[in-house]
């Protein structure tokens, strides 16, 4: 799935600008580096994360300053693949000398040198600058997306869909989510200031902080003791939301490796029982071992291998947690190559999966008790038109829409979300 937040914020961590680009030299093999890495993204299809984080593993004498400039170069070439391309007249397939010129159009760019090696020949600088402005007059190639994303963006979202898009290709911000279990956020905070890396609250997420320099904070020992995880402030958003209270049995059906399970818990002060579930077992393990970290010990993960394991608690859970998979629109800031993987078949399906989720997991609510249905997309189809028909439906007659929130990048500086709260009738 596209949405799986976690997996896409590691890497993310090395995108550290350190360096002044205009001054900087490029180091040959921090180059290849990032081709080899860009060339496994786009033609094999591997994700942009993954792909990182082996290519990193590649040489220990790199410093922090050689990784963020791997990480943030790739991520960027991603970002822009479809402008990039089309400046240096590319096409897909990306072969190896393709790849080399778009790494010239993206050093151009950022004013850095081009250094006389045989894969430069040639390079066009004011071609490159001349064609840069005549192509950012073009939304889809300005903002760098595919044509269908583009036109289905404009359909649903309308003029907000111009600010939105511009805002998703914005650089994530890094967001800590504090673990009240084992810390408190000035605790954290203080931490954090001693291994010289600074952070600032949030308002309105309580127990946020906001890196103010990007850092490798999974190496600090307050993250190793479960101190704090990574979350962006919009996601800390939904157990707001779902506000479960200690003592209380809550169900997160859509668990994946954990981030919300994680958030609820600790709210819940280890008191009551979380029931976490997911289709795939791998990623409820990942979640066990967090949730070890996190020193929370009233987690029970159940996979969904069959209806059996709804038709066991039916009508028997205080709160229901849908985070349901998604495009994933609403992450794209930290998930750049979600753009190019997406396809509208995918959408379509992911909308079926949407609708059948929430008619069949709602039925786990008590009577009086609360459903929340999540997504990490922008789009009204995959979110308030959800909840809209579901409600009309047989399935939703005995819920009503308390309120929801639709959280966009433009807005909140963060990630694009939708949280709706429904109430079940007593
Ligand atoms: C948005 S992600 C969940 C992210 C997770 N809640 C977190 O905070 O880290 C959606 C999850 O739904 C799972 N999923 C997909 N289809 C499902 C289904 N039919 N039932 C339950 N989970 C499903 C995916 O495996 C994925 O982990």
């Amino acid at each position: 799935m596209y949405c799986n937040t976690f997996a896409a914020s590691n890497t993310y961590l090395y995108n550290k600008v350190l360096f002044n680009l205009k001054s900087m030299k490029l180091h040959r093999n921090l180059v290849f580096a990032t081709i080899d890495s860009l060339n496994l993204i786009f033609n094999d299809n591997k994700q942009a994360d993954k792909v990182l984080r082996d290519t990193l593993k590649r040489d220990k004498r790199w410093g922090a300053r050689d990784r963020s400039f791997i990480a943030e170069t790739t991520y960027d070439i991603v970002r822009w693949k479809r402008l990039y391309a089309e400046i240096a007249d590319v096409n897909e397939h990306f072969d190896r000398p393709n790849l080399f010129r778009m790494f010239a159009v993206w050093a151009t760019l950022n004013g850095i040198t081009i250094p006389d090696w045989p894969q430069f020949e040639a390079t066009p600088t004011r071609r490159i600058k001349g064609r840069f402005d005549e192509y950012s007059k073009i939304r889809k190639l300005r903002e760098s997306i595919p044509d269908w994303l583009d036109e289905l963006g404009e359909k649903e979202l309308g003029k907000k869909w111009d600010t939105e898009l511009a805002a998703l290709n914005k650089q994530a911000s890094v967001v800590l989510r504090v673990n009240p279990l084992k810390a408190t956020v000035q605790q954290v905070k203080e931490h954090l200031e001693e291994a010289e890396i600074k952070t600032e609250t949030v308002k309105g997420h309580p127990h946020a902080l906001r890196l103010i320099e990007r850092a490798n904070v999974f190496s600090t020992e307050a993250f190793k003791n479960g101190w704090f995880e990574v979350q962006d402030a919009s996601s800390q958003k939904v157990a707001q939301i779902l506000d479960p209270r200690p003592g209380m049995r809550v169900v997160d059906a859509c668990a994946g490796a954990g981030g919300k399970t994680l958030h609820i818990a600790s709210l819940m002060e280890n008191k009551g029982q979380v029931i976490s579930m997911d289709i795939y077992g791998n990623k409820l393990i990942e979640l066990k071992r967090r949730a070890r970290r996190n020193g929370i010990h009233n987690i029970e993960t159940r996979v969904i291998d069959s209806t059996k394991v709804i038709k066991k608690l039916l009508g028997k859970a205080d709160k229901v947690l849908i985070d349901a998979p998604c495009s994933g629109l609403g992450v794209l800031k930290r998930n750049p190559d979600a753009k190019w993987k997406l396809r509208p078949e995918f959408l379509e399906t992911i909308k079926e999966t949407q609708a059948e989720i929430i008619d069949s997991y709602s039925r786990m609510v008590k009577p009086g008790g609360q459903l929340v249905y999540a997504t990490c997309s922008i789009l009204p189809s995959e979110n308030e038109k959800q909840v809209k028909t579901f409600l009309k439906r047989e399935a939703g007659e005995e819920f009503t829409l308390t309120k929801d929130e639709k959280i966009l990048p433009s807005k909140s500086g963060f990630d694009g979300f939708y949280i709706a709260l429904l109430q079940k009738k007593e």
